[in-house]
């Protein structure tokens, strides 16, 4: 994986996807205008996003939920920094709801009115690096990764889309006092979908009835957006970005899959990167089933 440049755009020192981001449009990033009742899923790559997406759009959108509007996830949320279907943004309805992958430092200035509301999801680690291993084998659009070691090695230097791992999280989190923000957990989503569904709709102020709740609860699970055509970006990665091999999106969907990955001496090697790199980290991660 020594052709990164090819994949990779360093725009002040964070990496983009090249092949889908627009340059003119990050220049002025800066000064996209914020509305307050605009929502922003906040994530590092292969963190929870589509997820989140879903469960923002069956909140947000009655005909979601009802399946009466066909409208593809991504189109409901989507991504800020790779616009992959050229929507007009200041011709959308309120509310917005945005995805986005950009550090701290480089989201539209707006969002520091702390109006708009950002929900930031966070997976552990490993399972992160473990799943974005599988990403960028099927994509045409990331290098290939040929084996977990060479990936590894990328991923601990930040040589992948997304930059550091480590940066992204500790600074979003450090820097939180300047946005409205709501830190969820990958794992506790899986945990308990419904009450972390619960969560998400407090902090947007969106209470559902019952009937909704369950509604959004059963259309957010793994099982029931693997099948459903609109959620799981098949046509997005198929049709448009483009793969390299089959294999879906939704991948495996579960805690502690990184087990089945990385050796003993890869996972000690991670270890110690993290262990430098988040001592004094408040943020607690679940790294299996089991254990915490
Ligand atoms: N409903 C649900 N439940 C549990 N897990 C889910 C769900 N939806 C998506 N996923 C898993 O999230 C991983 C993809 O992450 P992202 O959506 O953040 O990817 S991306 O950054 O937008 O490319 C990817 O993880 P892996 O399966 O481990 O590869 C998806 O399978």
């Amino acid at each position: 994986m020594d052709n990164t440049d090819q994949y990779l755009l360093n725009f002040k020192g964070y990496n983009f996807s090249l092949p889908v981001v627009d340059v003119d449009f990050l220049e002025n990033l800066e000064d996209f205008e914020i509305r307050d009742d605009d929502v922003f899923i906040v994530t590092y790559p292969k963190s929870g996003t589509i997820w989140t997406q879903q469960i923002l759009s069956l909140i947000y959108f009655e005909g979601h939920r009802s399946r009466t509007e066909i409208v593809k996830t991504i189109d409901r949320v989507p991504f800020l920094e790779y616009n992959i279907h050229k929507m007009d943004f200041l011709e959308r309805p309120s509310p917005r709801l945005f995805s986005t992958h950009l550090p701290y430092y480089l989201v539209p200035k707006g969002l520091k009115s702390k109006k708009a509301k950002i929900i930031y999801i966070y997976r552990n680690p490993k399972d992160v690096l473990t799943s974005y291993f599988h990403f960028s084998n099927l994509m045409a659009i990331t290098p290939a990764a040929n084996n977990m070691e060479e990936f590894l090695g990328n991923f601990l230097d930040g040589k992948v889309v997304g930059s550091l791992w480590f940066d992204h999280i500790r600074n979003w989190y450090k820097y939180r006092h300047d946005f409205n923000i709501l830190f969820m957990m990958y794992e506790e989503m899986k945990m308990d979908l419904r009450n972390s569904v619960l969560k998400i709709s407090h902090f947007l102020e969106k209470e559902l009835s019952e009937e909704d709740m369950e509604a959004v609860v059963k259309q957010a699970t793994f099982t029931n957006m693997k099948s459903d055509p609109k959620a799981n970006y098949y046509d997005v990665i198929h049709n448009e970005v483009g793969t390299r091999r089959n294999g879906h999106f939704l991948r495996k969907g579960v805690i502690g899959d990184w087990k089945n990955y990385l050796t003993v001496e890869q996972s000690e090697r991670f270890d110690r990167v993290f262990q430098r790199k988040m001592k004094d980290f408040p943020l607690k991660f679940i790294w299996d089933v089991n254990k915490e």
